[in-house]
């Protein structure tokens, strides 16, 4: 296909209903069964894990792990950005050659800041190697059936972050997500994302860039806090997604079912997904570690289910899955919901308007909530607290208790 014909950014993203929520990509956890879960909890794209593109061109084995045929299904999986990370444009766009009749895009995968990366050399570490990264997307552009696009860090300097943007773009990238930390914000020092730098590149890239922001989504009344803030087409979610699928139900704020549902119910649901889905070995692999997650406030209550889930796997049958957890989960909610205050009990509390501009809640433990990862020990509540105090010149000490309070 010519690039004439070929969709622009613009043209895709509406084409593709303008979507506002998106799924991030994410190893091991934004598979099939977990995309059709969220999707129906709000989000209106979704992009695929990242797929290492030499093997998924040449192993099949490592293909079949990762794909299946009902990937990109146009009944229930669309629209969808399949993401890769790539060295090497040729095995990149064969890849991608696979790819391209089941989904809208690809994504080449510039953030990845992990070890892995570093050492198979993608993902954030061709952010010194700007020639590579033009070449890449470049080849895409040209040769690819469907638009190509990017998902970059930011450098500490505001104008390096935007020349480099003006790189990928250049390049013929039509998504630009823009993941609002630095090469080394990872893991304990993942620290917050920099909305200042992702608002100033959407200020200073073209203004009919489809630019998506990526960073700080707690809740989800945090999403318009953020398209608001920097003018972002749409917002893209990772940790606040896998911890609590209801944060793309910014629609509904008033409605606690859908902002917070309960544990129980979206265990039941994404178990029967993945059931269905049983093609999807992705899917299947990726189970445990999601309803961890889910069940991330509840399981500490609940140290009995946490032992069992503890002990399955990947090839634990469905069966045991259901007796042994989705089961309990849901008689344990069950019991707690006809305690005679349960409405007393079951309610969600919005804290103070906090320094970071939104507010912490208290939500029930049976809720999906996000969860605050710490840092060196500290949770990001404080994390928040202490990022500004730096940036303010002010004594830590000076900071009122009720503000680092979840
Ligand atoms: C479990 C997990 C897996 C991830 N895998 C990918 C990935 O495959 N590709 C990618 O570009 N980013 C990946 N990321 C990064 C996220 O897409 C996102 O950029 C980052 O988590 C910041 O968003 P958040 O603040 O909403 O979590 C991953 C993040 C998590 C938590």
């Amino acid at each position: 296909m010519s690039n004439a014909r070929k969709l622009k950014g613009r043209e895709l993203f509406e084409k593709i209903g303008k979507p506002t929520k998106i799924v991030a990509p994410m190893v091991d956890q934004s598979e099939l069964a977990w995309r059709i879960l969220s999707r129906k909890y709000g989000a209106t794209l979704a992009y695929t894990p990242m797929f290492h593109a030499k093997l998924f061109a040449t192993s099949p084995k490592y293909r079949k792990d990762m794909w299946c045929e009902m990937d990109g299904d146009p009944n229930f999986d669309r629209p969808l950005v399949v993401q890769f990370c790539a060295n090497d444009p040729e095995y990149l766009l064969q890849a991608a050659k696979l790819v391209q009749d089941k989904c809208d895009a690809v994504d080449l995968n510039l953030g990845c800041p992990q070890g892995i990366a570093k050492k198979g050399h993608y993902g954030s570490f061709l952010m010194d190697e700007w020639d590579l990264v033009h070449k890449l997307i470049k080849n895409l552009h040209d040769n690819l059936d469907i638009p190509v696009t990017a998902k970059i860090r930011i450098f500490p300097e505001k104008e390096k972050s935007l020349q480099y943007a003006r790189t990928v773009l250049d390049a013929g990238a039509q998504f630009l997500t823009v993941h609002g930390r630095l090469r080394e914000q990872k893991g304990q020092q993942s620290g917050l994302a920099d909305w200042e730098t992702i608002k100033y590149l959407r200020e200073n890239l073209p203004s009919d860039t489809v630019f998506f922001s990526n960073g700080n989504l707690l809740y989800p009344n945090d999403i318009s806090r953020c398209m608001n803030q920097i003018n972002c087409d749409a917002v893209m979610s990772a940790e606040g997604n896998l911890y609590n699928p209801g944060i793309f139900n910014a629609d509904d704020c008033q409605d606690k079912e859908k902002v917070f549902p309960r544990v129980d119910v979206i265990c039941r649901e994404y178990f029967e997904i993945v059931k269905y889905h049983e093609l999807s070995s992705a899917s299947r692999t990726a189970m445990k570690s999601h309803l961890f997650k889910i069940l991330r406030p509840f399981l500490p209550n609940h140290t009995d289910i946490r032992a069992s889930l503890a002990l399955l796997n990947a090839k634990s049958s469905f069966d045991d899955y259901e007796n042994k957890v989705i089961i309990p989960v849901e008689n344990v909610v069950k019991s707690i919901f006809q305690e005679t205050d349960i409405e007393e009990k079951d309610t969600v509390v919005k804290g103070d308007v906090e320094l970071w501009g939104g507010s912490y809640y208290t939500v029930p433990y049976w809720r999906c909530q996000p969860y605050f990862r710490p840092v060196n020990g500290v949770t990001a509540d404080k994390r928040i607290v202490e990022c500004l105090k730096r940036k303010a010149e002010i004594p830590l000490e000076n900071v009122h208790e009720k503000e680092i309070k979840v």
